[in-house]
């Protein structure tokens, strides 16, 4: 369907073919890992960096919650004028546009920078689209209660010239117009494949829907769009009904209840998903709140306290309030839209049971009577409106539904099979209550992977791997860039290589502290041309624009976690390119992973191999201080152990050492330090003498591209 939309966009055949090949050309260019620098710029100088993310090391304190803290909704009665539906030329708020995590983390001054920053290329009318940093912004980071998770729509000082016909292909939607400009705001010009087959049948239709689609095709706003527009739809209803003395308005707009629970398998993907929707929400007045675990229970609790009408969160948590009697997530009568998104990943260990709790939970449409509604003393300002049946969204990018189940919500039968012979997700959506009329929309069959995503490969030895991980980085490693690992060891490895070597990562894994999580990935969204390196935590739903490479350093145990780390490039209309490093030990694995896809289109990733002897010379120097600063630290941990363990005892250490070997040992560390520092002062010096002509690289990236944009054109 986007192919279709975006055929009515393209230059017209009448045009002469050299504007097509320059078309092509400028794509090639923009890419980001096609250098800009010029050869006199330092190739390493925007990655040199401080080590200050190591797992778990980082201050408590430097997350802040607040960023995720809402202030109360001022009631604006959302009475806002529905648009017309001829497109016409209007000027929407677009101050907040494009709002996202970058701000957070930074530091009030740096926001503040950017903010001006913004503000002059406004004045230039210079229409880039580019993170920007706004007022609002900094409001978020400093907690403000003014925060823009939901704002009263009265922000129009700030304007930019909205050409509505730019976003006709919106128009069948039927979107609410306070919906329509934030999807201005966003710049968001056509809905994705996944968002047209759901708005339909979610916010018009009223139906449940099961809904799949590739990694990174926007499915958050397929389910977000129709709960958003369902919720005004009520709203307005409600309003219309009720007389028009004023006061009732305001119950109704601050009625306070659940409207819509969102359950997501992890902690980062519900901060991401709650932000997404606080951006379609934001001139709504909707309150979406997380509510995760790693964060302290009391500020959610809190939280809950304001009464948000949606709420995301990850099982665990939710599971941990709920049972714990919160008033605000017990009180279910009043749910209208329970989702389930990344459902394959829920099923998987620690989360099913408690999700499950969740689930039965939920009143089921028999149950929820008036009686049981009226039960509540929230209930009384709230219109029948709020007690229709419960929709269920459930989204996947991999999910594999039995041909059974998927005939029974056709046909509409009533009859449950037992549980156990149903899957997880199944049995979790009829636990829910999912229709049986739900619609299906199910978009992986064509494709799985996204469309501009350009695999490649890279064949080596088991020891050359990292000189090929260092090559990457440092020669193709323009734009975002995320390395995958199965374990942690090796994580640790590269990361401390990678740093001796002056290159700047974050690191991202599950023994990390939730706020040294979240810290790494804001660090890593609000650097261009970051590198994070990651276990699978980071494999799904991790949404971060701008990552135009996704490195296999070892290969997923499942063709699945490689769709889903892979998709985390090329998201939404972008390009982005994925390199898998193959061992000989990683062959068999790599086979079944190209069959699995049924693709032989897997590249050869184009090496300058000239360059090769430079990176590991380098890299050699790299292992050794990495040796040494190994066995130096080995030797303090034993020592403090021994200590520890000697104290602990109420023994005292004898030092039995010889005043020669005291001295012989005092010698040694010298000895060591000195030769730490020369070999630190040798890779710099390299670092400067290498010649790695990013030019000439490049070139090999673009072929790479060449060929990839061939197939999509035979395609
Ligand atoms: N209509 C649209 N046009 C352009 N970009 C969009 C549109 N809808 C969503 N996006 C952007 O696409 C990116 C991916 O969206 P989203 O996270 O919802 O994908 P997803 O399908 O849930 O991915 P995953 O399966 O990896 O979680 C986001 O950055 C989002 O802002």
């Amino acid at each position: 369907m986007a192919s279709q939309i975006s055929d009515k966009k393209r230059p017209k055949k009448t045009k002469k073919r050299s504007r097509v090949e320059s078309v092509e050309f400028e794509r090639i260019n923009s890419l980001n890992w096609n250098p800009t620098l010029t050869e006199k710029d330092d190739d390493f100088s925007f990655l040199i960096g401080s080590n200050e993310l190591e797992g778990g090391f980082l201050c408590l304190e430097e997350i802040d919650e607040s960023e995720y803290n809402l202030g109360i909704a001022k009631s604006t009665g959302g009475s806002e004028e529905k648009g017309k539906t001829k497109p016409k030329k209007q000027k929407v708020d677009t101050k907040n546009e494009e709002l996202n995590g970058e701000a957070k983390g930074e530091s009030k001054e740096e926001i503040e920078e950017v903010g001006k920053e913004t503000k002059q290329k406004k004045k230039k009318k210079k229409k880039k689209k580019k993170d920007k940093i706004n007022k609002d912004a900094v409001n978020e980071a400093e907690g403000n209660e003014e925060s823009p998770a939901v704002t009263d729509g009265n922000d129009d000082q700030e304007q930019d010239s909205v050409d509505e016909t730019e976003y006709y292909a919106w128009n069948e939607l039927r979107l609410h117009p306070l919906l329509m400009k934030s999807i201005y705001a966003l710049k968001f010009k056509e809905p994705t494949p996944i968002q047209k087959a759901c708005i339909p049948a979610g916010a018009h239709q009223g139906k449940d829907v099961v809904g799949a689609a590739e990694t990174g095709s926007g499915k958050t706003l397929a389910f977000g769009l129709p709960i958003l527009q369902r919720l005004l739809e009520e709203r307005e209803k409600a309003e219309r009904q009720l007389p028009e003395n004023g006061e009732l308005d305001e119950k109704v707009a601050s009625a306070g209840l659940l409207r819509a629970l969102i359950i997501t398998p992890t902690r980062e993907l519900a901060l991401q998903v709650t932000d997404h929707l606080k951006e379609a929400a934001r001139h709504s007045n909707f309150r979406v709140v997380p509510i995760v675990g790693g964060m302290s229970s009391e500020k959610q609790e809190r939280l809950l306290k304001t009464r948000p009408e949606i709420v995301v969160g990850t099982p665990g948590r939710l599971w941990e309030l709920m049972s714990g009697g919160d008033t605000h997530l017990v009180e279910l009568h009043s749910l209208s839209f329970f989702v389930l998104d990344e459902a394959d990943r829920m099923i998987e260990n620690g989360h099913f049971h408690e999700l499950q709790s969740i689930v039965d939970m939920l009143p089921m449409a028999s149950k929820s009577t008036d009686d049981d509604s009226q039960k509540s003393q929230n209930c009384e300002t709230v219109s029948s409106v709020q007690r229709k049946k419960r929709q269920t969204f459930v989204f996947s990018a991999t999910i594999a539904l039995s041909a059974d189940f998927r005939k029974k919500l056709k046909r509409g039968s009533q009859k449950s099979k037992a549980n156990d012979e149903l899957n997880s997700i199944e049995t979790l959506s009829e636990r829910a209550g999912m229709r049986a009329d739900a619609a299906i929309i199910d978009l992986t069959n064509a494709s799985i992977l996204a469309n501009k995503l350009e695999e490649s490969f890279i064949d080596c030895r088991e020891e050359d791997k990292d000189g090929y991980l260092y090559y990457i980085l440092s020669v193709h490693g323009q734009g975002r860039t995320i390395v995958f690992c199965t374990s942690i060891a090796a994580l640790r490895h590269i990361s401390s290589l990678l740093r001796i070597l002056g290159v700047n990562v974050w690191t991202l894994h599950a023994q990390m502290q939730q706020r040294a999580r979240l810290k790494a990935i804001d660090r890593f969204r609000g650097h261009e041309h970051g590198i994070l390196i990651a276990t699978d935590v980071a494999a799904r739903g991790l949404d971060i624009p701008g990552v135009r490479t996704v490195i296999h350093y070892q290969l997923p145990h499942s063709a699945e976690v490689y769709v889903h780390r892979s998709g985390r490039t090329a998201r939404a209309h972008s390009d982005g390119c994925s390199i898998a490093l193959i061992t000989p030990n990683d062959t068999s694995k790599f086979a079944a992973l190209c069959k699995s896809f049924s693709k032989d289109n897997f590249q050869r990733f184009p090496l300058e191999m000239s360059y090769m002897p430079e990176v590991m010379k380098r890299l050699s120097l790299a292992r050794q201080i990495d040796k040494i600063s190994r066995k130096d630290s080995q030797d303090k941990a034993k020592k403090n152990w021994l200590e520890r363990s000697a104290e602990l005892m109420e023994l005292d250490l004898e030092d039995n050492d010889s005043e020669e070997e005291r001295v012989n040992n005092h010698k040694r560390k010298k000895a060591t330090s000195a030769q730490l520092t020369n070999l630190q002062e040798v890779i710099l010096i390299m670092k400067f003498l290498i010649l790695i002509s990013k030019k000439r690289a490049a070139r090999c990236t673009k072929l790479l591209l060449r060929a990839g944009s061939r197939k999509h054109r035979t395609t």
